[in-house]
């Protein structure tokens, strides 16, 4: 992992970004005059009401889409598409891994696209499913593997070539109650021994204070930053003992009242 720039530099800045999809009869603005920044190290939660823009803002922040005005600046440069140093994890693990390549071709395949050799590629796959759990995996087929071992297939992809920022829209809205708790707690966990930048995406209040440093709270579309609110909880979270804390309960709160004073809230 390559080191921070000066501190007075933020690694991720999202500055007056604004999204309009064109449309023969009425275009649709998703995001209007969004700004934040991101310092390296934070885990930042975006959360906010259904249909809000929450996956327009991480899909022009990875590059995946161009904004319309505005730009996003990983390490004072300017993002105009997919870069190595911001890497994603959709919900949708399904379809994001390749079914008739092994978990460990799966794991290596960014470290192809940049011509990494063989052996090295293999071994630093090996190190990204030992880190998500996975350590014996890598001979196996995704469709092998249930749906919450195949979303930690796709976080070992997205770690595998040390991106600067992990950016996660949604990643566990697919999974059963308990595997999500699991992943919540292995995101964290990846978090905190790597040292990554990680912003994620979830319409899920309680999840954006279990898991966020920094809970950021969206306007109803066009999204703009409604509220910046710091989860000022031990960094040591567990998914009894952090949920039934008072501190918890408040910031829960908080953001619901937030949300919901913007129209639709989903829990
Ligand atoms: N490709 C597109 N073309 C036109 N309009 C779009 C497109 N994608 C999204 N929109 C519109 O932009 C707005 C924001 O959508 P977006 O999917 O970013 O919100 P979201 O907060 O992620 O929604 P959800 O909570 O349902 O996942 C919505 O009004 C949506 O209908």
């Amino acid at each position: 992992m390559t080191a921070a720039g000066p501190a007075h530099e933020p690694l991720l800045r999202v500055d007056g970004l604004r999204k309009v999809y064109p449309s023969a009869q009425r275009p649709v603005v998703a995001i209007d005059g969004l700004s934040f920044d991101v310092a390296a190290g934070e885990f930042v939660c975006v959360v906010g009401p259904s249909g809000g823009g929450k996956s327009t803002l991480l899909k022009v922040v990875s590059g995946l889409l161009p904004p319309t005005d505005g730009r996003v600046l990983l390490d004072g440069a300017s993002v105009t598409g997919p870069v190595p140093g911001l890497a994603v994890v959709f919900q949708e693990y399904g379809r994001s891994l390749y079914a008739w390549k092994t978990v460990r071709d799966n794991v290596a395949l960014p470290l192809l696209a940049r011509r990494v050799p063989r052996a090295e590629r293999h071994r630093r796959a090996q190190e990204a499913l030992a880190a998500v759990g996975l350590a014996d995996a890598g001979r196996a087929y995704p469709w092998q593997l249930s749906g919450g071992m195949q979303q930690r297939v796709a976080i070992a992809r997205a770690i595998v070539g040390e991106p600067r920022v992990l950016l996660m829209d949604e990643p566990f809205a697919a999974v059963d109650a308990q595997t999500r708790a699991d992943l919540e707690d292995l995101v964290r966990a990846i978090w905190r021994r790597l040292g990554i930048t990680v912003l994620f995406i979830t319409h899920d209040i309680d999840e954006s204070v279990y898991l966020g440093g920094r809970v950021l709270v969206l306007s109803r579309a066009p999204a703009t930053i409604r509220a910046d609110l710091t989860v000022d909880l031990p960094a040591e979270r567990d998914q009894l003992g952090t949920r039934a804390d008072a501190r918890f309960a408040a910031l829960r709160a908080e953001v619901f009242r937030l949300i919901a004073a913007e129209g639709t809230v989903r829990t």
